[in-house]
């Protein structure tokens, strides 16, 4: 019998699944607390005689088994990330903690005929994007600063073990499950060997790979195409202090335009140190040690191994003490991309953006962007090439950066094919990604039709609503609102990746509902229009699809950076989809 087809995201295995990694330890899953693009991150424990407990220190993460990012993580963690290298490099350079999760094992796995692959590593707790997110967008400076020496600490160990992470972001910053205080750089799905053997690669531009990465962050090397090195990781990390500590960054606007990006950095590292002394929001936040910092990565040939103790030393402002996430004093960010109106954000955005372009405009023009958005926003928003006709709803929902597709991997337990990995592995890293396939709709102004008109209102009714919403944090969110699917009889069956039945590619809604209704072989249309809302409650993935049917503006002011949709705000979004979709279902069946 053929074996089911296989969606990106894993079928879940069920509670209590035993996994047997390659030390042939045994694993027991517990439920599912995480989801990414590709994978499903599951509470683990070693001990597989009792139900995984609620406050276990493990995870399991879980991928298709010919699924790249888990692969390249899996690499990482067992040629760089050895626990035994880890505390002889802690105890040598005399630090109290280095910030990378410890990797627990590895192993495959079979289930209802399909392939797993699974890595265990320890559990981690809130995101950094979530505080962002909750303040504004910034973070007090002493915290800022003290982030990025840690982070410094972090990234020479990586360095020095032949590694770039080449995707360093909030959202791939956690806090330690029992420590808060203790941070760690998680998500190597993108890390790089960039010195494999000792052998650094060789600095070559590639406009065909250009534009690889997070795009707010993204180095200027990886905006040419060039491989990843060390000094492109330290120049996202004075991307991140810099936005962390404004709130915003220069190319917030201009974010779907690759090149103009690459334009408004290449302008910022030129124009060093004023470019980024001029853009402190206030005394207290000050921008000098980040100028200071870029200004150093600058001076960096590509091969060159940076002075880490250097740019320690030029962010030593910050007290070390326990870090503090609370909203920074001073005036509020002026362009987040986040919790803010869209039209305060866009007026503050321009005078800001004005300002580190010099005299110039900012990167924005009216024509072309109407142009821009008066296309329908379909599958080439998405992130990564369209690989498949098929793909499915739940993709569009990831962070920006581009993730190979499926490519077959040999099984890493097999050291003596790891050259051939390697070369595999080169191979499958993420490819150029063309801008007309960054995910995200449109952001600023555009013509406003009826249906924006409307939309705006549903919009602004739901905003005011937020504010009196308490804020939870992800994990609560999510298993609250699954509970609450669950506590329904659905059991996620009709969840995205959660069961065979994938909603349809991008269409429109009437079809959508349609297509799902034939291909579950359930209920009618209405029903799944239903269904696919609630899908969207759950997940928050829905926004590729309703990118097509809401506004382009309605849409950017449900994202995050980090392209997901804020977790109170998915709800809301759900419900907006609720309507859309019920509206547009009654217009096309009339
Ligand atoms: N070690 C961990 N402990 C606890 N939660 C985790 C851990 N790793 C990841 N998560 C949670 O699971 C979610 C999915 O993580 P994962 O690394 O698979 O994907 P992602 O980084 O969100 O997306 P992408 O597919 O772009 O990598 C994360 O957003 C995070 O909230």
């Amino acid at each position: 019998m053929a074996p089911p087809k296989k969606s990106a995201l894993p079928k879940p295995l069920p509670d209590g699944f035993i996994l047997t990694d390659t030390e042939k330890k045994k694993w027991r899953l517990g439920r599912v607390i995480g989801q990414g693009g590709f994978g499903l991150i599951y509470l683990a424990s070693p001990h597989v005689d009792r139900p995984v407990a609620a406050d276990t220190d493990f995870v399991i993460k879980l991928e298709y088994h010919d699924n790249g990012p888990l692969f390249s993580e899996l690499k990482f963690y067992q040629r760089a990330a050895k626990p035994e290298s880890m505390r002889k490099w802690t105890r040598s350079r005399k630090l109290d903690f280095l910030g990378i999760p410890t990797y627990w094992g590895s192993g495959l796995a079979e289930y209802n005929n399909l392939r797993y692959r699974f890595m265990a590593m320890d559990r981690l707790g809130t995101d950094l994007q979530k505080f962002l997110e909750s303040n504004a967008g910034r973070m007090k400076k002493a915290t800022v600063l003290q982030l990025g020496q840690e982070l410094v600490d972090v990234l020479e160990y990586i360095h020095e073990n032949e590694y770039v992470h080449a995707d360093i972001k909030a959202a791939n910053l956690m806090q330690g499950h029992r420590d808060p205080d203790q941070i760690y750089l998680a998500d190597y799905g993108l890390s790089y060997r960039y010195c494999p053997d000792g052998h650094h690669k060789e600095y070559k531009e590639s406009p065909k790979k250009g534009h690889n990465g997070t795009m707010e962050y993204t180095s200027l090397d990886a905006h040419k195409g060039v491989d990843p090195s060390r000094r492109g990781d330290l120049q996202i990390l004075g991307f991140c202090l810099l936005h962390w500590l404004c709130g915003s960054l220069p190319w917030d606007k201009v974010l779907k335009y690759p090149a103009h990006v690459q334009e408004a950095k290449t302008k910022l590292m030129d124009n060093l140190p004023d470019s980024v002394k001029q853009l402190s929001v206030s005394r207290e936040s000050s921008t000098d040690e980040v100028a200071a910092f870029l200004l150093y990565v600058k001076t960096l040939n590509y091969q060159e191994k940076p002075n880490y103790q250097h740019l320690k030393d030029l962010l030593s402002r910050a007290v070390r003490g326990r870090l503090d996430f609370s909203r920074p004093e001073g005036p509020a960010a002026v362009s987040s991309t986040r919790g803010q109106d869209p039209g305060t954000r866009e007026k503050q955005n321009v005078g800001r953006a004005g300002r580190a372009r010099g005299a110039k405009a900012p990167v924005r023009d009216e024509e072309q962007d109407d142009g821009m958005r008066s296309k329908p926003v379909l599958a080439q928003y998405r992130r990564g090439p369209p690989s498949q006709k098929e793909e499915v709803l739940h993709e569009v929902g990831r962070s920006l950066r581009p993730r190979r597709g499926p490519v077959t991997y040999v099984d890493d337990s097999d050291e003596e094919q790891e050259e051939e990995e390697d070369d595999e592995e080169d191979e499958a890293r993420p490819r150029a990604i063309a801008a007309c396939y960054l995910r995200g709709p449109p952001i600023g102004p555009r013509s406003q039709s009826k249906q924006d008109t409307e939309n705006k209102v549903i919009f602004r009714k739901w905003d005011e609503d937020e504010r009196v919403r308490p804020q939870r944090t992800q994990y609560s969110h999510l298993d609250c609102e699954c509970s609450d699917w669950r506590s329904q009889g659905h059991h996620g069956r009709h969840a995205p990746g959660a069961h065979g039945v994938q909603p349809p590619a991008t269409s429109t809604p009437a079809s959508m509902a349609t297509s799902l209704a034939t291909t579950s072989g359930r209920g009618s249309s209405w029903d799944c229009v239903r269904e696919l809302t609630v899908c969207g409650i759950i997940y928050g993935r829905i926004v590729q699809t309703s990118s097509t049917l809401c506004t382009d503006q309605t849409t950017a002011r449900l994202r995050g950076s980090s392209g997901r949709l804020l977790p109170p705000i998915a709800l809301n979004f759900g419900v907006a989809c609720t309507t859309i979709l019920t509206e547009e279902f009654i217009r096309d069946s009339l």
